[in-house]
C-alpha cells in the first residue's frame, strides 16, 4: 500500500531541476585558482597524483583530465563511500574505465580499519615503478602530490593514511566546512617503507564546472560554501535529487506520510517536527494576532546537514 502510494507520488515529481539563471562563476572563490597554479608549480617534484573525489558525485569534472596534470601516474581515490550508495560501485567502476580511469579505490577514511586505504601505499608504488620516473629515476623516496575539490576528505585521507602506516597521529587539520586546506604543506611522511611522501593542496576546483547541476552536486556535498549558493535552493534539489533518486527516507524522518516534491511544503514538516518555529506578531483588521511561523532557514540547514551526514540514506548523485 506504502509502495503503491509512493509509486503514485513518482508520477507528480519533477523530471528537470529548475536553476533559473544561476551562474556557477560565483561560487568559487578566488583562491582556488591560485592553487591550481601552485599545484602545477610543484608537479615536477611529484611521482604521482593522488586525487581524492567524492564518492556520491564521481564523474564531476576532474583535474586529470586538465593539461599538464594527466602526465603523472593518477591513482582515483573516491572517499567518503560511507554515505554513497553501494549498488552504484559496478556502474561508477564500469563508467570511469570506459573514460580511461583505470585506478580507482572506494575509501571511508573515518573507518579506523578500512581494508581500500591500506592498498593506497602498495598500489601506488606500482603505479610509479611501471613507469619512467624522468629525472626523479635517482630519487630513494617517492613524492605523491594529493589534489581534489574542497572538503572531500583530503586531510582526514593524509591522517588515515600515517596512521594506517606509521601508527602516527594527525599531520593535516580536519574540517567540516570547504576550505581548510588553504596552504600548500611541506612534505608530510606517510609511510617508512617504502618511503612515501606527499604535499597537500588547498582544495581547489578545475577552472570549469561543466554545468549548473554539476555545480549544485558539489554544493550538496559540502564542497562550496553554502550561503554562496543559498541553502533554500540547496534543500530543493536535494529534495528533488532524492525523489529522483527514490530514497524515500525523508518521509519517515520528518513524519510526512507520503513523499512530496514541495520544498515550502517539506521545509515546513521539517520546522514543525524540529520545533524550529518562531512566533510573530500579526496586525489583523481586528487586532493584533501572535501567528507561529515555520522557521525555514534552519529547517533548511538540518535537512542539508542531514543528508552530509549519510542520515537520509547512502545516495550517489551522477
Ligand atoms: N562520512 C565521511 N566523512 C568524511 C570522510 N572523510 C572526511 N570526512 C569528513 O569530511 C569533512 C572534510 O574533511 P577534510 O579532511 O577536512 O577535507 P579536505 O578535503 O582536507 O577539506 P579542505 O581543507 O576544505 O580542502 C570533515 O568533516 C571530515 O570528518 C569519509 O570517508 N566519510
Amino acid at each position: 500500500m506504502r509502495l503503491q502510494n509512493i509509486l503514485r507520488n513518482a508520477s507528480k515529481f519533477r523530471d528537470v531541476f529548475d536553476f533559473g539563471e544561476r551562474q556557477v562563476t560565483h561560487w568559487f572563490p578566488g583562491h582556488m585558482a591560485k592553487g591550481m597554479k601552485q599545484m602545477k608549480a610543484n608537479l615536477k617534484k611529484v611521482d604521482c597524483i593522488l586525487e581524492i573525489h567524492d564518492a556520491r558525485i564521481s564523474f564531476v569534472e576532474r583535474h586529470i583530465n586538465t593539461q599538464s596534470l594527466a602526465i603523472r601516474p593518477h591513482l582515483l581515490v573516491l572517499n567518503k563511500m560511507d554515505l554513497a550508495d553501494p549498488s552504484c560501485k559496478q556502474r561508477v567502476l564500469k563508467q570511469l574505465r570506459e573514460s580511461g580511469v583505470r585506478n580507482v579505490l572506494f575509501t571511508d577514511c573515518l573507518r579506523q580499519t578500512d581494508e581500500n586505504v591500506k592498498k593506497i601505499v602498495p598500489l601506488v608504488a606500482e603505479l610509479i615503478d611501471s613507469r619512467p620516473r624522468y629525472h626523479r629515476e635517482e630519487e630513494m623516496s617517492y613524492c605523491l602530490m594529493v589534489i581534489g575539490v574542497p572538503n572531500v576528505g583530503k586531510s582526514s585521507l593524509i591522517n588515515a593514511l600515517r596512521r594506517t602506516n606509521l601508527k602516527k597521529g594527525k599531520a593535516s587539520k580536519v574540517g567540516g566546512e570547504p576550505g581548510i586546506t588553504k596552504a600548500v604543506l611541506t612534505k608530510i611522511q606517510v609511510c617508512e617503507r617504502p618511503p612515501m611522501f606527499l604535499v597537500d593542496t588547498p582544495g581547489v576546483f578545475p577552472p570549469a564546472v561543466e554545468n549548473v547541476e554539476t555545480g549544485m552536486k558539489l554544493a550538496l556535498c559540502g564542497t562550496i560554501l553554502d550561503h554562496l549558493v543559498g541553502e533554500d535552493v540547496i534543500a530543493d534539489y536535494l529534495l528533488y535529487s532524492l525523489n529522483r533518486l527514490e530514497k524515500f527516507s525523508y518521509v519517515d524522518r520528518y513524519d510526512l506520510g507520503e513523499p512530496s516534491d514541495d520544498i515550502q511544503h517539506v521545509l515546513k514538516r521539517i520546522a514543525v517536527k524540529l520545533g524550529k518555529t518562531q512566533r510573530v506578531k500579526a496586525i489583523t483588521g481586528v487586532g493584533d494576532i501572535t501567528i507561529t511561523m515555520p522557521n525555514y532557514s534552519a529547517a533548511a540547514y538540518d535537512f542539508i546537514r542531514a543528508f552530509r551526514k549519510g542520515d537520509l540514506g547512502r545516495v550517489t548523485l551522477d
